[in-house]
């Protein structure tokens, strides 16, 4: 079974490639790290795979209609603005609205779905505080638990870490390696490749658009890959405690 297949998917813009011909399938039980420099075409292929840029080649969810892709993919783009001063628990339960039929208030399954995301993502003591008034990081785990309490079987989140303190970080990548071994996918872009290393199954590196490595992080993260990719040394180590990545050095 297949939550997401990609073959051959390109976009140009400008006259450059920002895609180049990305091909890929993405199973139930996967937590897919999407890494890469800044420019690579992280947000590009992720908006491109939902249908929300347009792009040469296919995408299976770009394909579906939009009411079967909002139950079966949930989006978390890089954009943090939680524009409306309601609740956090109101923000989460705009996650519901796919499984709603039009005009119907929440039934029993879209409060357990609220309550699962809430708890989750560490956010009882928060519920009932305007998401307006929050924090940044605050802000994204509201916004990453709308995205779990949609209940999808895949959710993609475009740098959902980014800005949060190293245990909302390692809590959010956990969440995301809960949800794979319970058979969901995950599609996460990131920048810190330690905690890549440590909570992904399978990493994807992407470089001009085109895909570079994809396979488990200790094939992805090869000396020469990070070396080539990044422009950086790194120390790679696979301890009793799991994987650590640092990297090290500019590569001049
Ligand atoms: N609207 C646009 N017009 C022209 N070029 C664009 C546009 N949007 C993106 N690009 C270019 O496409 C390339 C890929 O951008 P993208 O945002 O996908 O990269 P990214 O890997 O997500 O980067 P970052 O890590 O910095 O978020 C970049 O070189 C960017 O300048």
């Amino acid at each position: 079974m297949s939550l997401l297949t990609l073959s051959g998917l390109s976009l140009t813009r400008r006259g450059r490639r920002v895609l180049d011909a990305v091909s890929l399938t993405i199973g139930p039980g996967e937590c897919v790290g999407l890494i890469g420099p800044n420019g690579a075409g992280k947000t590009t292929l992720m908006r491109a795979a939902l249908g929300l840029l347009a792009a040469e080649g296919a995408s299976s969810l770009a394909d579906s209609d939009a009411a079967a892709r909002a139950r079966t993919a949930a989006w978390m783009p890089q954009s943090r603005e939680i524009a409306w001063p309601v609740s956090v628990e109101t923000v989460i339960a705009l996650g519901r609205l796919p499984h709603l039929p039009r005009g119907t208030r929440l039934r029993g399954d879209d409060r357990a779905a609220i309550d699962a995301a809430i708890d989750r993502m560490g956010l009882t003591p928060l519920r009932n505080r305007t998401a307006t008034r929050l924090s940044g990081g605050e802000q994204a785990r509201v916004l990453i638990a709308r995205a779990l309490a949609q209940d999808t079987p895949f959710l993609i989140a475009d740098e959902p870490i980014a800005g949060l303190d190293p245990a909302s970080q390692i809590a959010t990548m956990q969440v995301f390696a809960d949800l794979a071994a319970e058979g969901r996918s995950v599609l996460v872009s990131l920048h810190d490749l330690g905690l890549a290393a440590r909570h992904c199954t399978r990493l994807l590196m992407l470089r001009d658009g085109g895909l570079v490595a994809d396979g488990p992080p200790a094939q992805v993260l090869t000396p020469g890959n990070v070396r080539e990719v990044f422009g950086v040394t790194a120390y790679y180590e696979e301890t009793r405690d799991g994987p650590v990545f640092q990297p090290m050095e500019v590569v001049r």
